[in-house]
């Protein structure tokens, strides 16, 4: 038994090559790993998120294409990547130099330890929803045309900062105010993150789905146009009908009722809860693909 374990040891042991560990060594994977982390959390925010796995199809292509030694395909692969490192940082522009903006305005350590988790769990809180809720109706009553983003998961920094910025906590007065006509902050949209209004009069992007209906505008389109590029609620409602619509995931559900308002709100309040997909309503029930366009 003990000649046994000490050809074990002879066999696995004595062979590793153990490297002194300094301080230094461990800050070193300390800073590495907060890094590495850092920048998968960014990834996973932007549109990077898209980019990262359109790469690995593109590799996983190449990687056919190496195995049954496709040439041509291999040498034009080679000489595409460094175009498309260059495309790539034209594009994702933005992305980047918010994140190097980023960089000097974070608090690391909080956002590697989260310390609050049960107030990190509820995206935002019912008064906030059903300040909303309010808000939409009574506007749609008089019919004041409004724009409400609901940020969930992908930050909207990017068109955050088209606006005016604001740190307003929301309710059914304020937001009433905001879009009143002929006030500053009417036009365009406003972004809300958790429980409060981060900006106002922002500039969305319009969806060039052909299949919108033609009777629907550019308040209706701009909303259907920021659900296609990210995962947040939109809450439109119309100044020529006063009718309310909610678009998520590139679909938009028109003219809903308070309680289907407060539902969604309701389903993307919990974050814990967040849907698996990045093409939201794919798990829609079927009365709800009646209500789409
Ligand atoms: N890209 C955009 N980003 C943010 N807000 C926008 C955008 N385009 C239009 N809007 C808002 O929508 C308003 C114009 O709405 P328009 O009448 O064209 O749309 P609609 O969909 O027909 O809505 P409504 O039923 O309220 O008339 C603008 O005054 C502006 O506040």
């Amino acid at each position: 038994m003990g000649a046994q374990f000490e050809r074990f040891l002879e066999k696995y042991i004595s062979a590793w090559y153990i490297p002194e560990i300094k301080v230094v060594d461990i800050i070193e994977i300390i800073i590495i790993s907060v890094l590495v982390y850092e920048i998968m959390v960014w990834i996973k925010n932007t549109k990077a998120w898209m980019l990262l796995k359109g790469m690995l199809v593109l590799c996983a292509f190449i990687l056919v294409a190496a195995i049954f030694e496709m040439n041509t395909i291999l040498f034009l692969a080679s000489h595409a990547i460094d175009v498309l490192a260059m495309a790539a940082v034209v594009v994702f522009q933005p992305e980047l130099r918010r994140a190097l903006e980023k960089l000097g305005e974070k608090n690391i350590l909080s956002s590697v330890v989260p310390l609050d988790k049960k107030k990190e769990s509820v995206r935002f809180s019912t008064e906030t929803i059903d300040g909303i809720v309010r808000a939409c109706f009574e506007m749609g009553k008089v019919k004041t045309g409004a724009l409400i983003v609901v940020e969930r998961a992908i930050k909207l920094t990017e068109y955050e900062s088209t606006g005016i910025r604001l740190d307003c906590l929301v309710s059914s007065q304020v937001l009433i105010n905001i879009f009143e006509h002929n006030t500053p902050l009417h036009d365009g949209a406003i972004i809300i993150r958790g429980d409060r209004i981060v900006s106002a009069t922002c500039y969305l992007p319009l969806s060039d789905n052909m299949k919108l209906s033609k009777d629907l505008g550019t308040r209706h389109r701009a909303a259907v146009g920021m659900s296609e590029v990210s995962d947040a609620l939109i809450i439109a409602v119309s100044e020529e009908t006063g009718a309310v619509s909610i678009a998520m995931g590139g679909r938009l559900e028109r003219n809903v009722r308070p309680e289907r308002l407060t539902e969604r709100l309701l389903d993307v309040q919990d974050r814990t809860v967040e849907r698996k997909r990045l093409i939201p309503w794919k798990g829609r029930r079927k009365d709800e693909r009646k209500t789409d366009k």
